[in-house]
């Protein structure tokens, strides 16, 4: 019988610099969130290198083979917590080296035994500019686009992943839930301070709602230090399938926690039952892949 209650913990760690301090700090507050009963557990976006030109390069590692390959720090550190405590971790993201040279924003996800059960990679990359804010981003200048969707199956449901920019594609969510079957959108953030007051509160709201799901949002905190670093929002949050708002961390570095009851996203879908009363034979998902 499927068990559908567990605690989910979101890790709003503050990054530095340094590739190897922030993998210890990650392991510190896995551990801690662990001791505290969490099931399932959620890191930041890029939460080896904060999320920045140079720190990302300077930083990227394998994935795929890291159990073997020595310069697999972050994932394999993320596997052996996972095997320790017997938890599920989304591990938020890792700035990822292939072996054609190019690097990905790549969330890789372990079951309880530390297998990699899922790799997703950001596909929506952030090539953003807003003079009147003071942003100009372009992620495609360091990371290649991702393909696939994310879906990491447990005995609690099916987490549907994306990486922060993923959140505004609302069809990209739509395909995860309505066609692949996630019950809960995870998404690892790093959200620029500015974009976040103006649209955090409401995409995770949106996003819950239009899905009739849960919604992570799991960010870095700030203020960071370091001023070349990026200064994100914060604010890792949790939104239920009625589009309520059932914890939210504000920016220091702290862990959240919530109790999830997964029985919530039956009831609201049968109450209100959109997905039913949806009309597929006027409109459809254009799904490619
Ligand atoms: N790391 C990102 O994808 C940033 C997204 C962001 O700040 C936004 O407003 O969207």
């Amino acid at each position: 019988m499927q068990s559908r209650g567990f605690k989910m913990a979101l890790v709003q760690m503050k990054m530095q610099r340094e590739k190897a301090k922030n993998v210890l700090k990650a392991h510190k507050m896995i551990s801690e969130a662990a001791e505290a009963g969490a099931d399932v557990i959620v890191l930041p976006e890029a939460f080896t290198c904060n999320y920045s030109k140079f720190p990302i390069l300077e930083n990227a590692e394998p994935i795929d083979d890291y159990e073997t390959n020595e310069e697999a720090t972050a994932a394999r550190m993320l596997s052996e917590a996972a095997k320790e405590h017997s938890v599920y971790i989304i591990g938020g993201s890792i700035a990822e080296r292939r072996d054609d040279g190019k690097i990905y924003n790549s969330s890789p996800c372990f079951d309880k035994e530390g297998n990699l059960a899922l790799k997703y990679t950001k596909c929506h990359l952030f090539d953003v500019e807003i003079p009147e804010k003071d942003i100009k981003i372009k992620e495609s200048d360091f990371y290649e686009f991702g393909d696939n969707f994310g879906i990491f199956e447990t005995e609690y449901c099916k987490f549907g992943i994306g990486i922060c920019y993923d959140a505004r594609f609302p069809d990209f969510s739509q395909v995860l839930c309505r066609e692949m079957g996630a019950e809960f959108l995870v998404m690892p953030a790093v959200f620029t301070a500015p974009t976040g007051e103006m649209h955090w509160d409401i995409l995770r709201k949106t996003r819950a709602l239009d899905n009739q799901a849960f919604f992570a949002f799991c960010s870095a905190a700030r203020p960071i230090e370091d001023p070349t670093l990026h200064q994100c929002y914060g604010h890792s949050s949790i939104v239920d399938p009625w589009g309520k708002v059932i914890c939210d961390s504000g920016h220091e570095e702290t862990i959240v926690y919530s109790d999830i009851d997964m029985t919530i996203v039956e009831e609201c879908r049968s109450q209100i039952p959109c997905y039913s009363q949806r009309r597929h034979d006027l409109y459809k998902l254009d799904k490619v892949t």
